[in-house]
């Protein structure tokens, strides 16, 4: 950071903090939640992380609890470390904790009034309302082909050159997202949808976690020239404009050509199109809210989907006792004869252990993403103010060692009833809490799920070696922003037979 930016940062967040002690003092006598020792004046702003927040929130709650006050330039945290916390305020007090803290970066980047950015009105509820209503637990079923088809092309390709299982992984993500959002089918590794959805994910990377990237803290940066030095974030939000600009309209524009033409295929776009027609409620307000929510639906469902699967590989890699029950378990209900598909999944309980302890022990998005609340509040004898940033510490949940016995374990049977398992909950943090929740969680688990089970009934996944034969053992480490995925690692994916690369190769054929 260059020493004039350093020195304006300085000077905003101690004025800032000695405002906000002084309005905070005026208004309750009730404490605040605990967290670490403040220093005067400035508050946490010093101490808070600027890296690892997941790990160091959740090392922090073991000493000051599950639900944490941070003040940092004038703004209030509240880090919640359990479910119970986040049930009770995000959930049951829904009304007060489900806006979203304004984010003066995302809007220089010209996408702040996509729907995960917006705070409850009237544009959140409709925004909402389009964004979940092609994805309810029954609405998802007609993209499985989709899912299918994408996915007999994962496995094709991890045949074909399994050293670049993260680009296959990455591709598939996408490749569904798009086809389910504008009906395109993506085949070349050039396809411009491709690179469309990849920029759209370096950009949410480089724009850091809402509500405590550089601007979100100090706005007042926003009036910068691009010039000044440090002022990196002005030039990125201007480039970033452009490729927002272009995203939101030529992908939407082909399909309206397409459905002129009657070639167009059932997608995000094409069925809310069709209803507007149907309903006569095709107006220009409804047309940039649709442009909106499919802007978005590539960003959240990318991303967030192939980290999860990319994670999978890692667990999988390192805990080869659960790779092989799981593949057991396959090998008895489906055989050798066909791969699996959604029908099967009653039938495979380990395979779902292995999901969901996969889920909990990395969390594909670990602290959430935050909520704001709209008014003072008080919880369990704590005053939580109002504007308050309330994070969610998914990783802290996971680890809770009220719910989850030996929590440091990757142990999928954890879920199984006893006696073969200690009947522990499927973890709740994963696609957030109450009126926010994660409106594509049912289309996600369905790619997620299917992804893996075909992974593990086909290939063994084992280490590398390296030139002395020696297993190359990849540390757990991670490339976390608003999503985590593993840092790149090498290992062996390899065919478990014959007769798995002939099934995938039918099945690849047969769905071209
Ligand atoms: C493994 C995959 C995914 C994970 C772990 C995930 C997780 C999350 C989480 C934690 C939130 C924030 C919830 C909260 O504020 O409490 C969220 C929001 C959201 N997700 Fe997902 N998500 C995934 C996939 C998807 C997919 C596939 C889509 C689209 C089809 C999607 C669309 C959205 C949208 C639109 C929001 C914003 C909701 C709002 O602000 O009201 N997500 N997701």
């Amino acid at each position: 950071m260059s020493i004039m930016l350093y020195a304006t940062l300085l000077i905003a967040s101690l004025t800032l903090s000695i405002l906000y002690l002084r309005t905070k003092r005026r208004v309750h006598n009730t404490p605040l939640p605990p967290g670490p020792p403040p220093d005067p004046l400035i508050g946490h702003s010093r101490i808070i992380p600027t890296k690892d927040h997941p790990e160091i929130f959740y090392e922090w709650s073991k000493t000051y609890g599950d639900v944490m006050h941070l003040n940092a330039l004038g703004h209030s945290f509240v880090i919640l470390g359990s479910e119970q916390a986040a049930i009770d305020l995000l959930e049951q007090r829904g009304a007060n904790y489900s806006e979203r803290p304004y984010s003066p970066m995302h809007d220089l980047i010209g996408w702040g009034d996509m729907l995960v950015f917006q705070s409850t009105g009237e544009q959140f509820n409709r925004l909402r309302r389009l964004s979940q209503q092609p994805f309810t637990r029954q609405g998802v079923l007609i993209f499985r082909d989709i899912q299918i088809h994408h996915m007999y092309t994962l496995l094709h390709n991890l045949t074909r050159s399994p050293q670049s299982f993260y680009k296959h992984v990455q591709k598939f993500s996408a490749a569904v997202i798009v086809e389910i959002a504008y009906g395109h089918r993506i085949i070349a590794d050039n396809d411009p949808y491709l690179q469309m959805v990849n920029h759209g994910t370096q950009v949410v990377a480089d724009s850091g976690n809402l509500g405590v990237n550089i601007l979100d803290i100090f706005p007042i940066l926003k009036n910068l020239p691009a010039w000044f030095p440090g002022a990196w974030f002005i030039s990125f939000g201007i480039e970033s404009q452009k490729y927002v600009q272009k995203a939101r309209h030529w992908p939407f524009q082909d399909v309206k050509e397409q459905l002129a033409a009657g070639t167009a295929k059932t997608s995000f776009v094409s069925l809310h199109l069709e209803e507007f027609e149907r309903e006569g409620t095709q107006g220009p307000e409804e047309i940039k809210d649709l442009k909106t929510a499919t802007l978005l639906l590539n960003q959240a469902g990318a991303e967030t989907t192939s980290s999860s699967i990319l994670l999978f590989i890692f667990s999988m890699l390192i805990h080869p006792d659960a790779l092989k029950k799981a593949q057991e378990e396959i090998d008895r209900v489906v055989g050798h004869n066909r791969l699996p598909d959604f029908s099967d999944r009653e039938s495979l309980p380990m395979v779902e252990c292995v999901m969901q302890e996969n889920f909990r022990w990395h969390q594909p998005v670990p602290l959430g993403i935050p909520h704001c609340s709209r008014e003072d509040d008080v919880y369990r004898g704590m005053f939580i103010p109002k504007g308050s940033i309330v994070i969610p510490n998914a990783v802290s949940m996971g680890m809770d060692e009220n719910i989850y016995a030996n929590p440091h374990m990757f142990w999928p049977e954890r879920y199984l009833p006893k006696p073969a398992g200690n009947g522990e909950p499927h973890p709740a943090s994963i696609f957030g809490f109450g009126r926010r929740a994660c409106p594509g969680r049912y289309l996600a688990d369905a790619s997620i799920w299917l992804a893996m089970v075909n992974i593990m009934a086909t290939f063994e996944i084992s280490f590398a070696q390296d030139a002395y034969g020696k297993s190359i053992v990849p540390p757990r480490e991670y490339i976390t922003g608003a999503t985590r995925r593993p840092k790149p690692f090498i290992c062996q994916i390899r065919p478990r037979g014959a007769w798995a690369e002939k099934l995938i190769q039918q099945a690849y054929q047969d769905s071209l």
